[in-house]
């Protein structure tokens, strides 16, 4: 696969600037090879012929090859830098707009912790790269055949026996290559294997401590921190050989270049000069010769970390919009929601729903209950498009939800989920996240509709309170109660509660619901809950087994059939209806 020839729209663009910065390399580098020239006019031709007058005017032209060299290098490293920043900035911001726009099936199964690591670690060795790496390995070629024609026209066979070491060196370099690209493809694997085993445990570092599994966690971490360094270690070792064989072969030029060139001085075949410009002509290729490694290893890292990106910049998106999607109107848009006889599985073989009918009109409230895994979350899931249905169709207000723009047709629908996420902002900003252009009236009309005004005043910062990562330093309730008043901002066409009460007490309950009667005039609701209380006043109570509907009507109708919601009737209001005879619920017996 070409990597680099499939990145080229991120850099392409950038390719003045990226020619700049190598020519300069070029021009640094041409002005290298001067300096063995005039020491060999020094020794020559000034020494020994004893025009000591020259020596100024050849320590001027040194001062002038060091002044325009170092502008040169500080030109390439300007320029590289600036294509190498543009570079990461831009596809920095491709890999962040593909994760937006990836779809929940890629997100069943991605690991936040190498989504992470290949969006810094990988675009890192990238940009580093493409801004440097790239040029300096163009630059080690060029010194070696500068340095080499240079030598050959100093003295051909000198040369040619100098260099009869070099194939060795090559074929050394091409093997290390060999063996050092998957040592760098597997210890990127392994590091973000390590960034996923921390993320996890700081995310889950509750549930970690209340099971008393740090020992366990330090355990896990410590084998792919293990991983890691053998990994390393693994690396170094072929580092560790690659030196001592490279400078042996290094040495042996340098030996054969004394012994065969000092003996052609002697006989008068090569001037002193010469000998002394060779010697130095030979570093500026064996120099570079050793440094092919460091180079090599930049580029296998870049390579391997664009095979990385890539992965991530190709992923197959399976939702996505039709040819000519139908954008919805907010004004027009009624929220009829049907499902069609739909079925859908997430993996071959595993029915998650199958022949899912029902109707949900205008101001309708559809209630969905069933143990766990029954499918009531994959039916929201559905009707958002997460995923496509299998067979059958979900349509809003009669279209197929298929042929409707996606983010139109979320921008209708507002669902409180089950585990509440909040961002680490304020929580003004949490309730508005749904809008951008949001009046703080509206916001506190909506916290009190969703009951969480009230809590919200007592804390010191009120709305300008922040909240932790993903809402910490807040009851479950709590932060149950901003979800739905970010969900009421909305101002949704469909609103979806999945759970979304199971943390608030059955007062608050009670009262959110009778803010929603308010707020939801005229729009479709969709209630899951395990509470009858959550459900009583729906319009049509589902109940759902295995993935099918098994028993389907109003709470009055329900209570009356034998099965899954009058045994859950039963065993709720038999306990409320004994509390409520101890006084602790009041309203339980209406
Ligand atoms: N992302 C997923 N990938 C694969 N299978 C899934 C996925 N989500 C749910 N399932 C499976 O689909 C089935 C229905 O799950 P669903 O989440 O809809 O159940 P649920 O009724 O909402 O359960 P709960 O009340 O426990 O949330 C289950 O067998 C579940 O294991």
């Amino acid at each position: 696969m070409n990597i680099f020839g499939q990145l080229r729209p991120y850099y392409w663009s950038q390719r003045k600037m990226m020619l700049g910065s190598l020519l300069c390399l070029v021009v640094a580098t041409a002005l290298g090879l001067v300096y063995p020239n005039l020491l060999r006019i020094l020794i020559d031709d000034v020494i020994g012929k004893e025009q000591f007058h020259w020596v100024p005017w050849l320590a001027g032209a040194v001062v002038l090859v060091v002044l325009l060299k170092g502008s040169m290098q500080f030109l390439h490293g300007f320029l590289g830098g600036r294509v190498a920043n543009h570079v990461a900035y831009e596809m920095r911001n491709a890999s962040y707009d593909k994760l937006q726009t990836l779809s929940y099936r890629y997100y069943d199964k991605a690991r936040t912790g190498d989504l992470m690591s290949r969006l810094t670690a990988d675009l890192e060795g990238i940009r580093l790269f493409i801004g440097f790496g790239f040029a300096q390995l163009l630059n080690l070629f060029l010194m070696v055949v500068l340095g080499s024609a240079m030598m050959l026209s100093l003295n051909w066979k000198l040369t040619l026996i100098t260099m009869v070491t070099m194939p060795i060196l090559v074929f050394t370099v091409s093997k290390f290559q060999a063996a050092i690209h998957p040592a760098f493809q597997e210890m990127r694997q392994t590091f973000s294997e390590l960034n996923t085993a921390a993320q996890e445990n700081i995310t889950g570092m509750r549930t970690v401590k209340s099971f008393a599994r740090e020992k366990h966690e330090v355990d896990k971490f410590s084998s792919r921190n293990e991983a890691y360094k053998n990994n390393q270690l693994r690396a170094a070792n072929l580092w560790g050989g690659y030196f001592p064989v490279m400078e042996l072969l290094s040495l042996l030029c340098v030996v054969l270049l004394l012994t065969v060139g000092g003996t052609m001085v002697i006989k008068k075949q090569l001037s002193l000069g010469e000998l002394v410009a060779f010697f130095s002509m030979i570093w500026y290729i064996i120099g570079p010769m050793w440094g092919i490694g460091f180079h090599i290893n930049n580029y296998t890292q870049a390579k391997s970390s664009g095979e990385r990106i890539l992965e991530l910049l190709d992923s197959h998106i399976d939702i996505k919009n039709s040819d000519s999607p139908y954008v919805l109107d907010d004004n027009k848009v009624q929220g009829h929601v049907q499902f069609r006889d739909v079925s859908f599985n997430y993996e071959e073989d595993a029915v998650a729903v199958s022949q899912i009918d029902f109707d949900a009109t205008p101001g309708k409230v559809i209630g969905l209950m069933g143990g766990t895994g029954a499918g009531k979350s994959t039916i929201i899931q559905l009707l958002m498009r997460a995923y496509d249905v299998n067979e059958g169709a979900v349509t809003l207000d009669g279209r197929n939800i298929k042929d409707i723009e996606i983010t139109s047709l979320r921008s209708q629908i507002a669902i409180v989920f089950q585990e509440t996420f909040l961002f680490s902002s304020t929580i003004r900003n949490n309730i508005a996240y749904g809008r951008n252009d949001v009046s703080m009236d509206e916001i506190i009309r909506v916290a009190k509709l969703a009951q969480a005004h009230d809590f919200i005043m007592e804390l010191p910062l009120g709305y300008d309170t922040l909240v932790g990562e993903r809402g910490l330093g807040l009851s479950g309730g709590q932060k149950q109660r901003i979800a739905i008043a970010r969900a009421l901002l909305c101002d949704p066409k469909v609103l979806v509660l999945d759970d979304a009460t199971s943390a608030v007490d059955m007062e608050t309950e009670h009262s959110i619901q009778a803010g929603f009667q308010e707020v939801m005039k005229g729009r479709t609701v969709f209630i899951i809950a395990h509470r009858i209380s959550s459900l009583r006043h729906a319009d049509e109570i589902l109940i759902l087994d295995k993935g099918k509907i098994v028993q389907r009507g109003t709470h009055e109708e329900l209570i009356q059939q034998p099965g899954m919601y009058k045994d859950t009737y039963q065993i709720q209001y038999a306990d409320y209806l004994n509390l409520a005879k101890q006084g602790v619920y009041s309203e339980v017996s209406s």
